[in-house]
């Protein structure tokens, strides 16, 4: 039986987020709730603007996985950074949407291998136990079933899920995201003025996209 469904494992730089610079290993599952992942599809999406590729296991290090372990030695071994007392190994398990996936014995045998393991969630599904470290994007157009965690990172602007509507969640940072696309400029100059007039809210920048790494 075949469990695991993964995109791609890489090894990189956290991009995004409190994490931007940690060396990471990225677990990449197949399939999101909130979009079939088809470009014809993409006009009709809940979610409009993913700049993401999470169709298939055909990336490297992709995958179909039949058990919590092998899903655990495949993100292992991508994993370059060796072992030192100041630096866990760390996983981002990200998507597509990962929570359609990842359940508590792929976190277990993740800990096993001895990872602390972070995620990239759209925030619509129920989190498994022992997660160490939650990042949720709300969506405009969803509700949210996590209302609590380490950073909300809002992708700015979404008319319709401005940042006034998480404040009052309980996440230890508030960050805004500028929209990559077309206009990412304009919506990086207006996510700068957010956060300035804002300052609970601070500045995530894709900085992966920047230095051209994955
Ligand atoms: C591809 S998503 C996968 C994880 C999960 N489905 C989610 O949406 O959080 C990873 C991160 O990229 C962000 N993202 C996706 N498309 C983006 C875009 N066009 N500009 C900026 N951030 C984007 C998401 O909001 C999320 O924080
Ligand atoms: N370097 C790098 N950092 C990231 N942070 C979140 C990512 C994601 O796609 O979930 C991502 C990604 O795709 N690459
Ligand atoms: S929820 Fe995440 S993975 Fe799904 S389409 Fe939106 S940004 Fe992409
Ligand atoms: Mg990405």
């Amino acid at each position: 039986m075949i469990v695991y469904r993964v995109k791609e494992i890489f090894y990189t730089l956290q991009g995004e987020g409190s994490h931007a610079g940690r060396p990471s290993v990225f677990c990449r599952f197949t399939s999101c709730n909130l979009w079939t992942g088809r470009e014809r599809d993409r006009h009709r999406a809940i979610c409009q603007f993913c700049d993401t590729d999470f169709l298939g296991t055909d990336g490297p290090g992709g995958g179909r996985f039949r058990s919590a372990a092998d899903l655990a030695a495949a993100v292992a071994k991508a994993w370059q950074g060796g072992d030192h007392p100041q630096a866990r190994r760390y996983v981002v398990c990200t998507g597509g949407e990962p929570l359609l996936q990842l359940d508590a014995a792929a976190v277990e045998a993740l800990h096993a291998e001895g990872f602390e393991v972070a995620i990239e969630t759209n925030g619509t599904l129920p989190v498994p136990t022992g997660i160490d470290w939650i990042c949720v994007s709300p969506k405009a157009g969803t509700e949210l079933a996590l209302t609590a965690g380490d950073d909300l990172k809002l992708v700015f602007p979404q008319p319709e899920a401005m940042p006034e509507r998480f404040e009052h969640l309980a996440f230890t940072r508030l960050l805004l995201q500028p929209m990559d696309g077309p206009d990412r400029e304009a919506n990086t100059a207006a996510a700068v003025a957010y956060c300035l007039e804002h300052p609970q809210w601070q500045l995530s920048l894709q900085t992966h996209k920047y230095l051209g790494i994955s």
